[in-house]
């Protein structure tokens, strides 16, 4: 495909694009509604379309095919016709690693700031590396898979005769590029969960023990639930959360993961739900918030430009209530552990100082779990004694 063509598909795919929709998504649905474009037009299609969102805001002043431009050199270490085009003096250094392309980019483009990348940086947590984590945005985050240890050997076998790129962490957890089809890899009968590695880590924080009654209370699909019982497979659950749908999901999970006894409810955790639960008593609460998700924003850089401002507040408040509220159902001396995949203090230090001055909460420790060092979402998690 030349050059004008593919400046015209990524123009035309960008003019569509209101970030109603993951990018994703959105580029399925478009893809599906125009198929005269063969595999490689989406390939490039989608490749400028990350790249492009992976400069959030920075050279904002600048058109949008010289940003594109500037972002796929950035993100990448082949190079595009576009990048060739518009950054002829820089087409010998396509290869160099993302710090010393970035410091040639502040030469030619004076206007770049990498704190435009990330606008809302001034709201992010202390413990973060500003600069490391504004510029982990031009790399993607890994794919990372969590079994029992025999089968990460197997599957990292498999995976490297197929001549993936892959990387033990640990005994129980691999990385690999993101995009690898496991599914049609690996064959049937092969069990792993697909999960962040950052997510993987907020386990260290549990520590269950065996005949515990656990409540994972913001449960979705089950990702947090399934590690517990990796952990400890001998513990109650419940789990819950707002919306019935993504439930019906986790009993599929759990099925393929054994792990066969548990109650489940369908609990919206802003409402009195005494009717439901006046009898409980749990010796550990998980709570994976709902949040912004900006830990995550690697994986969905659109969000850069979507994200709308008000909602960190809006997930602050939501988070304190909803801790607030699990609290009373949790036994005096036991842990509720409160996990988000946010990088914003108003998510994190924060609802925890809220929690300890009002909830009858004792932090033992917590932790901003710097996924953007290891290709992988960033994350904060807290233990919390009731006192
Ligand atoms: C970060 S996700 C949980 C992810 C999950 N624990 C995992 O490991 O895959 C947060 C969940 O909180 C749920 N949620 C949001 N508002 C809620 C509410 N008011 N009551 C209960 N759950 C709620 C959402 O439906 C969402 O599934």
């Amino acid at each position: 495909m030349r050059v004008d063509q593919q400046i015209r598909t990524f123009e035309q795919i960008l003019k569509n694009y209101d970030g109603k929709l993951p990018l994703h998504r959105f580029l399925v649905t478009y893809y599906k509604a125009n198929k005269q474009m063969g595999s490689s037009d989406r390939r490039w299609a989608s490749r400028y379309l990350y790249s492009y969102f992976r400069l959030g805001e920075a050279l904002i002043g600048e058109d949008p095919v010289t940003r594109l431009a500037v972002a796929d050199f950035l993100c990448h270490d082949t190079l595009s016709l576009v990048a060739e085009q518009k950054l002829p003096t820089l087409t010998e250094e396509v290869g160099l690693p993302v710090a010393a392309k970035l410091a040639l980019i502040e030469d030619l483009f004076p206007a770049f700031k990498i704190g435009d990348v990330f606008k809302l940086h001034a709201k992010i947590s202390e413990k973060i590396d500003k600069d490391l984590f504004l510029q982990s945005f031009f790399t993607q985050p890994d794919l990372f898979i969590r079994s029992d240890e025999q089968s990460i050997r197997d599957i990292h076998q498999m995976l490297s005769a197929e001549e993936i790129e892959v990387k033990s962490i640990g005994s129980h957890t691999l990385a690999m590029p993101n995009g690898v089809k496991l599914e049609q890899l690996l064959p049937q009968g092969y069990h792993y969960q697909v999960q962040d590695l950052s997510s993987q880590k907020t386990g260290d924080y549990f520590q269950p023990q065996q005949y515990d009654y656990w409540w994972d209370c913001c449960a979705a699909s089950g990702g947090k639930s399934l590690l517990l019982h990796s952990l400890q497979p001998k513990i109650q659950l419940l789990v819950s959360d707002v919306r019935e749908s993504s439930l019906h999901n986790l009993d599929e999970r759990f099925h393929q993961a054994g792990l066969k006894k548990y109650q489940k409810k369908a609990l919206d955790l802003l409402q009195n739900n005494e009717a439901d639960l006046h009898d409980y008593e749990f010796d550990g609460i998980i709570l994976d918030a709902p949040c912004s998700g900006s830990g995550t924003w690697g994986r969905t850089p659109e969000m850069l430009s979507f994200f709308e401002d008000f909602k960190i507040e809006y997930f602050s408040k939501l988070q304190k209530s909803i801790a607030s509220n699990v609290v009373q159902y949790l036994k005096k001396d036991k842990p509720l552990i409160y996990i988000t995949c946010s990088v914003f203090k108003a998510e994190n230090e924060e609802v925890v100082a809220f929690l300890e001055a009002n909830a009858g909460l004792k932090l033992e420790k917590m932790d901003l779990i710097q996924g953007y060092t290891e290709k992988a979402d960033t994350m904060f998690v807290a233990r919390f004694i009731k006192v």
